[in-house]
C-alpha cells in the first residue's frame, strides 16, 4: 500500500488526505495542534476546517513529522506558502531517500519571488524528479463533499507524475499529468490575485462584463509571465490556468474571491483580514507576483492594481478607472 504524509490539517490538506485515502493510500496527517490531531484520530473528522465530513480510517493524524514521514512515498505540503521555508527546514532532515515532495500550495514567496517548487528544491536539496505540484479548480469544501473535479499533477519527470496520478485518482477526483511545473504553479498563484480583483468588482456591484474582462485579461497577463519564465502557454488554457480561474472567480467558497468582495464593499485591509479565518494566499502573493513580474520585465497591470488596493490603500474606484485609462493596445502582442 502507498504511504503518504500530508503536512497541514487545514481545509485542503485534510481534503487531499481524504482523496489519497479514498484512492487506497495509507495517510499520515501532520498537524501543529495536539488537540486537533486527537480529535481527528478519535472522531475521524476535522471540525475546525471540514465539519461534517467523515474521514477514512486510513488517515491517522500526528504532531510528529518523523512519524508522518516514515516510509512515505509522497510528502504532501499544504501549509501557507509564506511558512513553507521555515517548516520544511525542520522536516527536510527527516525525509527518506526517494520521498517525492508534493506542493498543494498556490503562492509565491515574498522577498525571493520563488515558486513553491523552487523553495522545496532549495530547502530539501532534492532534484526536480522529486518535486511535484497539484493545481486546478479544487475548492476543498466541494471536494470534501466528493463532488466531481479534475486537477493537474505536474512533475518534470512524467513517470513520477503518473505515480502521483495513480495515488490520488478516485471516482470523484480526476488528475491529469503535465510536465510543465512552472506553468501549473503560476496558474495557481496568479489566479488568487485575479480572484481578489474579481471579488472587488463583485463588491463594487459591477456586472459580468467587468468580471469576464478581468478574468480574461488576467489570464493574458498570467500567460505573459509564464511565457517569460519558460512555461508552456497552453498550460494556461487548461485546468491549472483557465479552470482554476473560473472556479475561484465565480465561487463564494473561494477565500480570495471573498476577501476581494469585502474590500470592494469598502472594508479596510484590517477589517477584511479580521473577517478571514483561512488562508487567502493572494493577499500576500500579489506583492511577490508583482515582484516576479518586474524581475522578468513583464507588465501585469491587474496584479499591480490589486497591490495598489490591498497594500497601498488606493480606493478600488480610482484603481479601476486607472486600469480603464491605460493606452489602447492590440489584444495580442
Ligand atoms: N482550500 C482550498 O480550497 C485550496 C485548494 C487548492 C489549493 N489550496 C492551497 O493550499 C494551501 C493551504 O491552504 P488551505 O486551504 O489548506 O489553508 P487553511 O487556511 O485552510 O489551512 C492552513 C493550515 O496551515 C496551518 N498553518 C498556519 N500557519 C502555519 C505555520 N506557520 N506553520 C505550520 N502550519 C501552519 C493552519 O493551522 C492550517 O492547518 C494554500 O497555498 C492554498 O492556496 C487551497
Ligand atoms: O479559496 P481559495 O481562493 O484559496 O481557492 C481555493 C482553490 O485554490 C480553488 O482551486
Amino acid at each position: 500500500m502507498t504511504r503518504c504524509a500530508v503536512f497541514g490539517t487545514g481545509s485542503w490538506g485534510t481534503a487531499f488526505a481524504m482523496i489519497l485515502a479514498d484512492a487506497g493510500c495509507e495517510v499520515s496527517l501532520w498537524g501543529r495542534r495536539q488537540e486537533l490531531v486527537d480529535v481527528v484520530n478519535t472522531t475521524h473528522e476535522n471540525p475546525d476546517y471540514l465539519p461534517g465530513v467523515r474521514l477514512s480510517d486510513a488517515i491517522t493524524a500526528t504532531t510528529d513529522p518523523a512519524v508522518a514521514l516514515a516510509g512515505a512515498e509522497f510528502a504532501v505540503l499544504a501549509v501557507p506558502s509564506q511558512t513553507l521555508r521555515q517548516n520544511l527546514g525542520a522536516w527536510a532532515p527527516l525525509l527518506e531517500p526517494g520521498t517525492v515532495l508534493v506542493s498543494l500550495m498556490k503562492g509565491i514567496e515574498l522577498g525571493t519571488a520563488k515558486r513553491m517548487s523552487e523553495v522545496i528544491a532549495e530547502v530539501a536539496g532534492v532534484g526536480p524528479e522529486r518535486v511535484a505540484v497539484v493545481s486546478g479548480p479544487n475548492l476543498a469544501r466541494e471536494i470534501a463533499n466528493r463532488q466531481p473535479a479534475a486537477t493537474v499533477v505536474a512533475c518534470s519527470d512524467e513517470v513520477v507524475a503518473k505515480r502521483l496520478q495513480t495515488a490520488c485518482h478516485t471516482p470523484y477526483f480526476r488528475p491529469y499529468t503535465n510536465t510543465d511545473v512552472v506553468g501549473c504553479e503560476l496558474g495557481g498563484a496568479v489566479k488568487n490575485v485575479i480572484g481578489l480583483a474579481v471579488g472587488m468588482a463583485d463588491g463594487m456591484g459591477l456586472g459580468d462584463n467587468t468580471k469576464a474582462t478581468l478574468i480574461t485579461r488576467g489570464l493574458a497577463e498570467t500567460t505573459r509571465l509564464g511565457a517569460a519564465l519558460g512555461a508552456d502557454p497552453y498550460t494556461f488554457a487548461g485546468l491549472a490556468g483557465m479552470g482554476d480561474l473560473v472556479a475561484t472567480c465565480s465561487s463564494p467558497l473561494s477565500r480570495n474571491h471573498t476577501f476581494g468582495t469585502n474590500l470592494g464593499r469598502g472594508m479596510t485591509l484590517a477589517q477584511a483580514v479580521a473577517a478571514t479565518s483561512q488562508t487567502a494566499e493572494g493577499v500576500k502573493s500579489c506583492e511577490s507576483v508583482l515582484d516576479l513580474a518586474r524581475r522578468s520585465g513583464v507588465d501585469m497591470p491587474i496584479v499591480e492594481a490589486v497591490v495598489d488596493v490591498v497594500h497601498n490603500g488606493r480606493p478600488t474606484q480610482e484603481v479601476l478607472a486607472a486600469l480603464m485609462a491605460r493606452s489602447a493596445k492590440p489584444e495580442r502582442r
